[in-house]
C-alpha cells in the first residue's frame, strides 16, 4: 500500500517511522510519504491559509495550494486514482469496519486540515476525480487532522498482510465480531489477592471459549449497548441467550 500524507506540520507524523508501521514499511508492505503543503506555496510568506468568506472567527486552508498537492500526488488520468481520506469534525465515524475498508485500497492520500479547516471546493474537486472520505475519531475537537492521520494509519497498517506477527489475535479483538474483548490474564495466578479466573487455568479450551464469549456479552453489554443492537442477524446463537 502507498500512502501519501500532506500537512503544514510534517514533523507531527514522525511516528509513522516507529514500530509495527516503521516495520511494515521496512518490508516492504507499506510506502509512506509525507509532504509539506507549503511545497505548493509561491508566495515569499509560503501562505496556506485566508480569512473566511462570510466572516467568522479563524482561518480557512486556501484552495490554490491543495490543489496542487493532489494534482501532483494523484495526477488526473492515474489509474487507480488513489482514495483521499480527509479527517474532520464533520466526518463519518472511523470504526474497524472502515479500517478494513481503507486496509483493501492500494493508495491513500491523506489530507490534514488545519485552522478551520479546508476550503470546501478542495473536497468537491477532488471529488470529481476521486473517491473522497470525510473521517472523524470522534466526537471531540482536535487542533487538526494529523493526530488523526496518526491513529488511522495505525489501525489499517495492522490488518495488511504480514504485519502483525499474530494473526489470531485479530481474530479475537474487540469490535472483531461486534463485541468487546473479554478480560484478558498472565502470571501469576494470583497478584495482590486477586486471583485469575479458574476457568483460564483448567485447560478445558471448550469452556474457556464459552466463558470468553460470555464476558465479552457481558462487557458490551454493560459498556456498549449500541453495539450489541448493532449486532447482525445471527451474531448471537442460541448459546448466547441459553440460561
Ligand atoms: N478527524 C478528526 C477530528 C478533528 C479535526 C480534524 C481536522 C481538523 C482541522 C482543523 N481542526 C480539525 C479537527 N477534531 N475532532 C476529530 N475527531
Amino acid at each position: 500500500m502507498r500512502v501519501d500524507v500532506v500537512s503544514i506540520f510534517p514533523e507531527y507524523l514522525a511516528p509513522l517511522e516507529l514500530s509495527l508501521i516503521g516495520r511494515a514499511r521496512a518490508t516492504g508492505v507499506l510506502d509512506v510519504a509525507v509532504h509539506d503543503l507549503r511545497t505548493w506555496t509561491h508566495d515569499v510568506h509560503r501562505t496556506v491559509d485566508d480569512t473566511p468568506y462570510g466572516g467568522g472567527p479563524g482561518m480557512v486552508m486556501r484552495p490554490e495550494p491543495w490543489g496542487e498537492a493532489l494534482d501532483a500526488l494523484a495526477p488526473p488520468g492515474a489509474e487507480p486514482p488513489p482514495r483521499l481520506v480527509v479527517p474532520t469534525p464533520v466526518g463519518a465515524p472511523f470504526t474497524q469496519a472502515m479500517a478494513h475498508e481503507l486496509a483493501a485500497e492500494s493508495r491513500l492520500v491523506f489530507a490534514c486540515g488545519r485552522y478551520e479547516g479546508i476550503d470546501q471546493r478542495v473536497l468537491d474537486h477532488a471529488a470529481t476525480r476521486m473517491p473522497v472520505t470525510e473521517v472523524s475519531l470522534g466526537d471531540y475537537v482536535l487542533f487538526g487532522g494529523e493526530v488523526a492521520v496518526l491513529v488511522i494509519m495505525e489501525a489499517v497498517t495492522r490488518l495488511l498482510p504480514g504485519v502483525l506477527g499474530n494473526v489470531d489475535s485479530l481474530a479475537e479483538e474487540s469490535h472483531a465480531h461486534g463485541l468487546l474483548e473479554a478480560p484478558v490474564y498472565t502470571k501469576p495466578p494470583s497478584w495482590r489477592g486477586h486471583e485469575v479466573p479458574e476457568i483460564l487455568r483448567s485447560g478445558d479450551h471448550g469452556r474457556i471459549a464459552r466463558w470468553r464469549r460470555d464476558q465479552a456479552l457481558l462487557r458490551t453489554a454493560a459498556r456498549r449497548p449500541d453495539m450489541l443492537a448493532a449486532l447482525a442477524p445471527g451474531e448471537l446463537d442460541k448459546k448466547d441467550v441459553a440460561t
